[in-house]
């Protein structure tokens, strides 16, 4: 979900791996050269979606160890899902909506958002627990943790090997 630290501990995680760290809506930014509103606002949520699409499966096809932020919305699509689960270990980074809602903040730059974005996260959040939950072939409850401490999870859960 958003908010729920993909950034930064995708990061943490790859530099761990010895890994790239890929993140679907920095890549849809790069390739496009327009940020997720902008595509949104100006084209609507359906060219955003095939847009991201587009990008996680150039993504998850990459060459050579990548850890993969995946926006949450991406894996409402079926078709993103299964390339998601074929491409490697599904890690879900699970919050309470009161922790996401408080990393976000006023959730600028995030369209689904607007309005009111504690009760917008709540609600996102509880329609799509389902479906994570469905995908991820490893949960970490994030909450109480710090940044490392969540890698430290990811890796001994999915049994990655480090350098150290
Ligand atoms: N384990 C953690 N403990 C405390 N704060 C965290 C933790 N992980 C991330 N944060 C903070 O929460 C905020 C959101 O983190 P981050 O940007 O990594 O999330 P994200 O899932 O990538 O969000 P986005 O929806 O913006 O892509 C940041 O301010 C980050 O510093
Ligand atoms: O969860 C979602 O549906 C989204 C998450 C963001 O990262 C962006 O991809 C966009 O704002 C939609
Ligand atoms: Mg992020």
């Amino acid at each position: 979900m958003m908010g729920a630290g993909k950034s930064t501990t995708g990061s943490l995680l790859a530099q761990r791996l010895g890994a790239a760290y890929l993140d679907s809506d920095a890549e849809i930014l790069r390739r496009t050269g327009r940020t997720v509103p902008e595509i949104w606002h100006q084209d609507g949520e359906p060219a955003f979606r095939a847009e991201e699409a587009r990008v996680l499966a150039d993504a998850l096809h990459r060459h050579g160890p990548t850890v993969v932020g995946v926006a949450g919305g991406a894996v409402l699509d079926p078709v993103n899902r299964e390339l998601i689960r074929r491409a490697g270990t599904v890690v879900w980074l699970r919050a309470r909506p009161e922790t996401l809602a408080r990393r976000v903040g006023a959730g600028e730059g995030r369209p689904l958002l607007e309005g009111d974005p504690a009760a917008n996260i709540a609600r996102l959040d509880a329609e799509r627990r389902p479906v994570y939950a469905e995908l991820a072939g490893v949960v970490v409850d994030v909450d109480e943790l710090s940044p490392p401490e969540v890698v430290d999870r990811i890796v001994t859960a999915a049994g990655l090997a480090t350098g150290g």
